[in-house]
C-alpha cells in the first residue's frame, strides 16, 4: 500500500517564480492497484511521481510505503520497493553493453551487497527466460549491444529489468512517448501483461487517452496539482473515451 497524506511540493519558495506543483494531496493506493494518471501539462503528474520515487523530497506531508513512513527517504534508499520506467528508451538503459550486462547492471543496482551476482550461468539462463516472455526473440541477442535495439525493444527489455528486481511498486512515466505507434502499443501490452503476472502495483502517467481508457484499474485526472476525479475500477468501466477527451476541451 502507498499512503500519501498532505502531501504538498513547492519550487522556488517565497521568490517571484514559485510554483506549487503538487498541494495539499492525499492518495491511497492498494496492493496490485494499476492507477493511470492523466492532466494537463503542468498538472503536477510528474511531481507527484517524483515524490512517490523519492526523486523529489515534499515541503509537507507524509509518505508511507507498506506502512513505513519513507518520507525522507531518497529515491535510491526505495529502491528496494520502487522500479520505474522513464520517457525516454535511452535513459533506462546503457547502449554500449550487451542486454546481459545491462540486467547484470540492473541487478547490481538494487542488491549492491552482492557482487557476484549476474556472473553465473544461472543468472544468464534466468535472464534468458523473462526475456524470452517478451516474445520479441531477444532471448537469442543476450550479446547484442542495447543501442543496436528499437526503441520500443529497448523500453520493453527495461521493464523486464525492473520487474526482475523484485520490485512491488512500477512507476511509468510516459513510457511511450517517444515510440511509434506500434511499437508504443507491444510496450502498453508487455507492461499490462508484467503488471498482472508479477503482481505488481502501478502508476502510469500518459497523455494517451485511448490508453488511459483501456489500462488500469483506477483512473486520476490531476489539476493545478491536486486530484481533481479520481475513478475506481467500477466506476472507470461506465466513462467512455468521449468522456476524457471532454476533459481536455
Ligand atoms: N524542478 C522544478 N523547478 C521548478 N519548477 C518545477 C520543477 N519541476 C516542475 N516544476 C513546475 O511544477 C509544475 C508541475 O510540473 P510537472 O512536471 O509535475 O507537471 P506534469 O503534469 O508532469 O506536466 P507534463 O504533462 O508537461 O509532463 C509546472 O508548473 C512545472 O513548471
Amino acid at each position: 500500500m502507498i499512503k500519501l497524506s498532505n502531501i504538498s511540493k513547492t519550487f522556488n519558495t517565497g521568490k517571484p517564480n514559485e510554483v506549487k506543483a503538487v498541494q495539499n494531496l492525499n492518495l491511497e493506493i492498494a496492493p496490485q492497484d494499476y492507477v493511470v494518471i492523466v492532466g494537463a501539462n503542468g498538472s503536477g503528474k510528474s511531481t507527484l511521481l517524483n515524490l512517490i520515487a523519492g526523486s523529489l523530497l515534499p515541503s509537507a506531508g507524509t509518505i508511507e510505503i507498506d506502512g513505513q513512513l519513507v518520507t525522507r527517504l531518497k529515491d535510491f534508499e526505495r529502491s528496494k520497493w520502487i522500479a520505474r520506467v522513464f520517457q525516454n528508451p535511452l535513459s533506462g538503459t546503457a547502449p554500449d553493453l550487451t542486454i546481459l550486462d545491462n540486467f547484470r547492471l540492473a541487478a547490481l543496482r538494487t542488491q549492491s551487497k552482492d557482487l557476484l551476482i549476474g556472473t553465473t550461468a544461472q543468472f544468464k539462463a534466468d535472464v534468458k527466460d523473462k526475456v524470452a516472455l517478451l516474445g520479441m526473440g531477444l532471448e537469442n541477442k543476450l550479446d547484442q549491444d542495447m543501442g543496436t535495439l528499437s526503441g520500443g525493444q529497448r523500453q520493453a527489455l527495461t521493464l523486464m529489468m525492473s520487474v526482475m528486481d523484485e520490485c512491488k511498486i512500477l512507476l511509468l512515466d510516459e513510457p511511450t512517448a517517444a515510440l511509434d505507434p506500434r511499437s508504443a502499443d507491444l510496450v502498453m501490452k508487455t507492461a499490462d501483461r508484467l503488471i498482472k503476472d508479477f503482481k505488481l502495483t502501478a502508476i502510469l502517467i500518459t497523455h494517451n487517452l485511448k490508453d488511459a481508457h483501456y489500462y488500469g484499474n483506477r483512473l486520476i485526472l490531476m489539476r493545478e496539482g491536486q486530484i481533481f476525479k479520481d475513478y475506481s475500477c467500477e466506476s472507470k468501466l461506465s466513462l467512455t473515451q468521449n468522456d476524457l477527451f471532454s476533459w481536455f476541451s
